[in-house]
C-alpha cells in the first residue's frame, strides 16, 4: 500500500460505496485504489477533480452503448396477381422475360455483363491482395546493414509473440544481443528456438555463435518478466542490473487489448496496469543503466486508438465503470504522455525516448475478442487481406531502435517510420506531469 504510506493520495476501499460518489455516478465503485480530491503531491500536482462518470462521456460511435436495432417495417403485402412478386420486399411488378423469343433480352444481357464484370473484379481484387501479401512491402529500415546493432543490447518486452517477436528477429539479424522480457518462460523459449532456427535457415551465422564480428547475427536471451506484477518487474530489473553491463535500447512493446475486467497482482485495472504502469516501473528502474550506456534509446509501442482515450484521474482503476475499449485507449494515451514527460526529464542525458503506432497488425492481440465460430473464417480472411503482417508492423519499432536517422530525436510520435502529429490531449504537459506523479505513487517509487 505504497500510496497511502507515501503520499496519502489514494485510499483503499475494500467494501461499501464511498459516500463521495453518491449521486455523482450511478455505477457503484468496486474495491481498489481511490484518489482523494484536491490533494497536492510533492511535485505540486493537484490531484483528482470532482467525479465524472466515464459512461456519460461522449466517445466515438464504437465506444457508445449500442442503440437498439430498429426493425424495418414490412412493406404492404401485394395481391397474388400474375407477374407480381409476393415478397414484401419486392413490391414492384415483375417484368415478363423475353428470353427465348429470339435471343437474350437487353436486361438479361446486362445482367450477364454485370455478373462477368463482378467476377472479374473479384478475381482481380483477390490477385491484388495475394500480390500484396506475397510480394508486399518488404521495407527494412536500417536493414541491409547486418552489423548495425552489433555490440548493442536491446530489451524487448512481450518478445515471444506478434510485433515483439518480429522486432526481436530483425534486431537479432542486425547483430544485437536481444533480451526477451516475457511472462511465460516456456512460450518465450519456444519463440527463441524458432527465431534461432529461422535465422540459420535464412543463411545467417546463427545467433549465439561468435558474435564478435560485425555482420554476425546477435544473441537471444530469455528473461522472465510479468508486467502485471510489480514484484516481478522489480525482480527482473534486479537481475538485469546484476547481469547486464549495458542496455542500449529498451522497447516497451508488451500489451494487452480489451480484456474483460481484471486486476493485476497489485490491484490495478489490467490494461492500465500492464500497458502503462508495469512499463512505467520497468523504465524507471532501468534508467540508470540506460544513462550509463548512452547514447541509448527507449521505444514505446502505443496505438492510434489513443485518440479515444482520456486520463480520467478520478477513476484510473475503473472502479466506477469499466469499458474495455476506453481503458485500452486510455492506456495507449498514457504511453504517449509518459513518453513526452520522460523525454522532457531526459533532456541533455543522451537517452532518447520516442513512441509509435504500428498500424493494424495480425497478431495475437485480439485474443480477448470473441468471434462466433461460424464467422471466424471471414474475419481471418479480412485480417489476412487487410492487416499488416508482424514484420511489416515491426518496421517502425526497428527503425526507432536502430536507425541513425533518428539519432538524438526525442519525444516524438511515429507511424510508418515517419513522424506524425498528435492530438492536443496527447501533448498536454500538465496532464503528463500529473500522470507521472500519480504513477510514481501507484508503483511505489516516489523518492
Ligand atoms: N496488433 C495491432 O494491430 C496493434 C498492436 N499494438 C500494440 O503492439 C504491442 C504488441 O502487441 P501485438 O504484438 O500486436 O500482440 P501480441 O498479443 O501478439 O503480443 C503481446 C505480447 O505482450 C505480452 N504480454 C501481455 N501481457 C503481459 C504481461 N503481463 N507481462 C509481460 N508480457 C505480457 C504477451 O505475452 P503472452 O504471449 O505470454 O501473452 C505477448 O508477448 C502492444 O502494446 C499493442 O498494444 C498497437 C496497435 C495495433
Ligand atoms: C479486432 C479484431 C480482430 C483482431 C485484431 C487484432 C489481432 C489486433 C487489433 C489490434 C488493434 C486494433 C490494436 C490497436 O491498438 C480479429 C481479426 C481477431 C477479429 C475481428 C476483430
Amino acid at each position: 500500500m505504497y500510496g497511502i504510506c507515501k503520499l496519502k493520495i489514494f485510499i483503499r476501499h475494500s467494501h461499501g460505496v464511498d459516500p463521495r460518489y453518491s449521486g455523482a455516478c450511478a455505477h457503484p465503485p468496486r474495491s481498489g485504489w481511490r484518489p482523494l480530491h484536491g490533494v497536492t503531491t510533492t511535485q505540486g500536482a493537484v490531484l483528482p477533480q470532482p467525479i465524472r462518470c466515464p459512461r456519460k462521456e461522449n466517445y466515438k460511435s464504437q465506444y457508445a452503448p449500442r442503440r437498439p436495432v430498429r426493425r424495418r417495417k414490412a412493406a404492404p403485402q401485394n395481391s397474388s396477381r400474375a407477374g407480381v412478386s409476393l415478397s414484401p420486399w419486392r413490391a414492384r411488378p415483375l417484368r415478363k422475360s423475353r428470353a427465348g423469343a429470339g435471343g437474350p433480352s437487353a436486361p438479361a444481357a446486362m445482367a450477364l455483363v454485370a455478373t462477368v464484370a463482378a467476377l472479374l473484379a473479384a478475381l482481380g481484387g483477390a490477385l491484388w491482395l495475394a500480390a500484396r501479401r506475397f510480394v508486399g512491402p518488404s521495407v527494412r529500415h536500417g536493414g541491409g546493414d547486418s552489423g548495425l546493432m552489433h555490440g548493442k543490447t536491446v530489451l524487448i518486452t512481450g518478445a515471444n509473440s506478434g510485433l515483439g517477436r518480429a522486432t526481436a528477429a530483425e534486431l537479432l539479424r542486425l547483430g544485437a544481443r536481444v533480451i526477451m522480457g516475457c511472462r511465460d518462460r516456456a512460450r518465450a523459449e519456444e519463440a527463441a528456438g524458432q527465431l534461432r532456427r529461422e535465422l540459420r535457415q535464412a543463411g545467417g551465422p546463427g545467433p549465439g555463435s561468435d558474435a564478435g564480428e560485425a555482420g554476425e547475427a546477435g544473441e537471444l536471451v530469455v528473461k522472465e518478466l510479468d508486467l502485471a506484477s510489480l514484484r516481478s518487474v522489480r525482480a527482473f530489473c534486479q537481475e538485469m542490473l546484476q547481469e547486464e553491463p549495458r542496455l542500449d535500447v529498451l522497447i516497451n512493446n508488451a500489451g494487452i487489448f480489451q480484456c474483460p475486467y481484471m486486476k493485476t497482482e497489485d490491484g490495478f485495472e489490467m490494461q492500465f496496469g500492464v500497458n502503462h504502469l508495469g512499463h512505467f516501473l520497468l523504465t524507471n528502474l532501468l534508467l540508470g543503466l540506460l544513462k550509463s550506456s548512452a547514447p541509448s534509446r527507449i521505444v514505446v509501442v502505443s496505438s492510434k486508438l489513443y485518440k479515444y482515450g482520456d486520463i480520467n484521474f478520478e477513476d484510473l482503476n475503473s472502479e466506477q465503470s469499466y469499458n474495455k475499449s476506453f481503458c485500452y485507449s486510455r492506456s495507449k494515451l498514457a504511453n504517449i504522455l509518459f513518453t513526452r514527460e520522460l523525454a522532457r526529464r531526459l533532456e541533455g542525458t543522451n537517452v532518447t525516448v520516442n513512441v509509435l503506432h504500428p498500424g493494424i497488425v495480425r497478431t495475437n492481440l485480439g485474443r480477448h475478442i470473441h468471434i462466433p465460430l461460424l464467422v471466424k473464417p471471414l474475419f481471418n480472411l479480412v485480417s489476412w487481406a487487410f492487416f499488416k503482417t508482424p514484420v511489416e508492423g515491426a518496421q517502425t519499432s526497428v527503425y526507432l531502435a536502430s536507425s541513425p536517422e533518428v539519432e538524438g530525436v526525442s519525444g516524438k510520435y511515429f507511424g510508418d517510420c515517419k513522424e506524425e502529429a498528435l492530438l492536443p490531449k496527447a501533448m498536454d504537459e500538465s496532464v503528463a506531469r500529473k500522470l507521472w506523479d500519480i504513477s510514481e505513487v501507484m508503483v511505489g517509487i516516489l523518492k
